[in-house]
């Protein structure tokens, strides 16, 4: 073999790429779901009614990090009680009148509309570590006749939902498809699972203005470094400075939610008696083992002209 002084070094070979992420679509009709697996077992489950995440388990799979009412509706019946529903596009009970969103229901209808599945896609990183990616796509013409006549106005909402190892990542994007400008506020109302309610802590809250909605809607500034929930939680944090909230138990992390531009975070617990009262809430002492973080734009409105197009979403960590 002739030897050539100037011979290019032999490339480093690709790292071996294995299986990449699995995923499914489970059932049919109205209870028809995404499953995505990756290979090193963590995986996610959402149901196409509502786009809402249902189940997401990190650890090789042995951890679930969300908190799902045994008697949650999975069949299209209501929204889910447990997971992450989408709130859009108005937070809470809606203006009582002369808002667009007036004659809609708490919480609006992404959360009761069935979404589209757009499509997955997959990625390696250099060390290959996997993630995928799942969109899913909601519009006018996929709302129903009632909701589209409370709220007569073109949108398009896309919702990424990105499996990592260690990390759940939910955006939407939405889009005003049509001539008029419209108003709209956005949550994502995740359920964290917890042990034990009273060994949790919330940091990353100390100064923010909230509202009470436990004591009247009145305004609050929180003086404590850690927040604990020792009885029925109702609070919007309003425009919060630092980005990552998390969520500790025993003193131990358990999550950051990080908000990438979205300003508030509604934390709630519904506690005994709320808990008691709600049909699909189980079981009744389920309380004790959820924590919601809602990340979102609920303190006044996101105004998008026509064409114009809002993004915001979230990253929970898991750290267990
Ligand atoms: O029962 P729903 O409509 O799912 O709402 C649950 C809770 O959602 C929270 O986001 C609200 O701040 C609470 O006031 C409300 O009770």
């Amino acid at each position: 073999m002739v030897e050539r002084p100037n011979r290019p070094s032999a490339l480093s070979a690709p790292p071996a790429t294995g299986p990449g992420p699995q995923v499914d679509i489970v059932g049919s009709g109205p209870s028809s779901k995404v499953v995505a697996t990756l290979p090193s077992g963590e995986s996610v489950e959402v149901l196409l009614y509502g786009a809402t995440v249902t189940s997401w388990k990190s650890n090789g799979g042995q951890t679930e990090n969300l908190w799902l009412s045994e008697k949650a509706a999975l069949d299209g019946t209501k929204a889910v009680r447990g997971g992450i529903p989408v709130v859009f596009p108005v937070f809470g009970p809606p203006p009582k009148s002369g808002h667009p969103t007036s004659s809609l229901p708490q919480h609006g209808f992404a959360r009761t509309s069935r979404w589209e599945f757009l499509g997955k896609s997959a990625s390696e990183d250099a060390l290959g570590s996997n993630s995928v990616k799942l969109d899913f796509g909601l519009e006018t013409s996929g709302v129903s006749d009632e909701a589209r006549k409370a709220w007569p106005l073109d949108f398009a909402l896309q919702y990424s939902v990105t499996l990592t190892k260690d990390s759940l990542q939910t955006v939407v994007n939405v889009r005003n498809e049509g001539e008029q400008s419209f108003e709209f506020q956005f949550l994502l109302h995740t359920y964290l699972r917890v042990n034990d309610i009273s060994k949790v802590t919330i940091n990353g809250l100390l100064g923010v203005e909230y509202i009470d909605k436990v004591l009247n809607a009145t305004t609050h500034q929180q003086a404590d470094m850690s927040l604990k929930i020792t009885g029925e939680t109702d609070r919007v944090y309003k425009s919060i400075p630092q980005d990552t909230t998390s969520v500790l138990e025993d003193g131990k992390p358990l999550f950051d939610v990080v908000r990438d531009n979205l300003q508030d975070t509604v934390v709630w617990n519904p506690w005994v008696e709320k808990a008691a009262a709600m049909g699909d809430f189980a079981p009744n002492d389920g309380f004790k083992n959820m924590v919601c973080v809602e990340v979102g734009t609920v303190d006044g409105w996101q105004k998008l002209d026509k064409g114009e197009v809002f993004e915001g979403g979230q990253i929970i960590k898991s750290l267990l």
